[in-house]
């Protein structure tokens, strides 16, 4: 059994560590940390986890985590990683961090877009990126992995095949993306509100949101070229998932079936990942608690243009659930050890 600890536990994505990790039979979950929660029972403040953890959630300082655990899962807002993660590597214990502190290569990146001091550009540099599709081999032997965003989760699982095998014009991608308000987080505010939320639909963070530059890192990384996209993140008024629907000039003519055959093959033995059936679009309710990514592609003969739809669950295959999937890699588990499960039906 490998003991295991979350700092910032009683958030959306702690809490979906949880559940995830009190099914996992590897894992002996010891500490749970909160402020606001200390000496309570996660089941207290999360009653879905009824019966599944006895455990309570106690205010600890990241060293007392680590005397503790063998692997530690970092749940906090961004800003609060680096040193947690950079003592945790001294004392020989292993990181998956959930926020953005580690994803960068370029700790300036970092900084630029998220306007705080980083402090540790070495640790930026040798963190490995976790997304297991792109980089399976690099996180069985990480000591440190930055789990992704979810926004890019979604995008790049959805364009990798093809700017992996040059079908796109890396010049032309266009991002428009969906997601469900547990991707803000727990904590009170007035965007997040019901009220606010509640039938309707809005752009936010346009030219400008944050996961821009990790996509492109990623897809950079890919196509062997500077990549740049234009992505505008939407929120919706439901609780879990994420859609990205991505547009792109083909730099070639390609067909439709030429098109799925590339992606059968980029993800050939992938557990996660499914290419749907011609016309069946991705709908974040079938990925909905699962750590499936659902995607499905159309060429568009008319524009010369490749449309590609991916959806995830973000707190799942776009937080918690690759989470896991990269522990289970790091400590030589099953990759899809506590992980297999559809998504909702209907
Ligand atoms: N929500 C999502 O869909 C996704 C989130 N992420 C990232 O994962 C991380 C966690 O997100 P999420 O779970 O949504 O966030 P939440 O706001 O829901 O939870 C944050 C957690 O951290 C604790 N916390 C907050 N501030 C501090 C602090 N200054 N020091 C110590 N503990 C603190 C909170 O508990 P308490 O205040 O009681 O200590 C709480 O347990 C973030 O970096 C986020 O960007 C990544 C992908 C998807
Ligand atoms: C709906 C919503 O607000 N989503 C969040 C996603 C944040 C997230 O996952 O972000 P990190 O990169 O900070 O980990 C956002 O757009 O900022």
């Amino acid at each position: 059994m490998v003991k295991a600890g979350i700092i910032g536990a009683t958030g959306y994505t702690g809490a979906e560590l949880v559940r995830i990790l009190s099914r996992h039979p590897q894992v002996e979950l010891v500490a749970l940390t909160s402020r606001s929660y200390a000496g309570e029972d996660m089941a207290a403040v999360y009653p879905a986890l009824t019966g599944y953890t006895g455990l309570p959630c106690a205010d600890l300082t990241p060293e007392e985590v680590l005397k503790r655990v063998e692997v530690v899962f970092i749940a906090l807002p961004h800003g609060h990683a680096v040193p947690v993660a950079a003592r945790a590597l001294e004392k020989g214990v292993r990181v998956i961090d959930l926020g953005a502190d580690l994803r960068f290569r370029e700790a300036k990146t970092y900084e630029e877009w998220y306007k705080v001091p980083h402090g540790n550009p070495e640790l930026a540099a040798r963190a490995v990126y976790g997304l297991p599709e792109i980089h399976r081999k690099a996180i069985r032997q990480a000591r440190v992995v930055a789990n992704p965003g979810c926004y890019p989760t979604s995008v790049i699982l959805g364009l990798a095949p093809l700017l992996k095998a040059g079908y796109i014009d890396p010049a032309t991608i266009i991002v428009d993306a969906k997601s469900g308000v547990s991707g803000a987080g727990r904590e009170a505010k007035v965007t997040s509100l019901f009220v606010e939320c509640n039938e309707n639909i809005n752009p936010y963070g346009v030219a400008g949101h944050r996961h821009t530059p990790e996509i492109e890192q990623e897809l950079s990384a890919l196509a062997g070229m500077e990549v740049k996209v234009s992505f505008t993140p939407h929120l919706l008024p439901i609780s879990r998932g994420i859609l990205s629907t991505m547009y792109a000039t083909l730099a070639r003519p390609a067909t439709e079936a030429e098109l799925r055959q590339v992606y059968q093959d980029f993800y050939a033995g992938e557990p996660f990942i499914y290419l749907l059936p011609p016309g069946r679009w991705p709908h974040t309710r079938w990925v909905y608690g699962s750590n499936n990514c659902h995607i499905n592609l159309a060429v568009d003969g008319r524009t010369g243009r490749v449309v590609v739809a991916s959806a995830i669950d973000n707190l799942t295959k776009g937080a918690s659930g690759q989470a896991v999937q990269n522990f289970n890699l790091m400590c030589g588990f099953p990759e899809t050890m506590a992980l297999a499960a559809p998504g909702l039906c209907p």
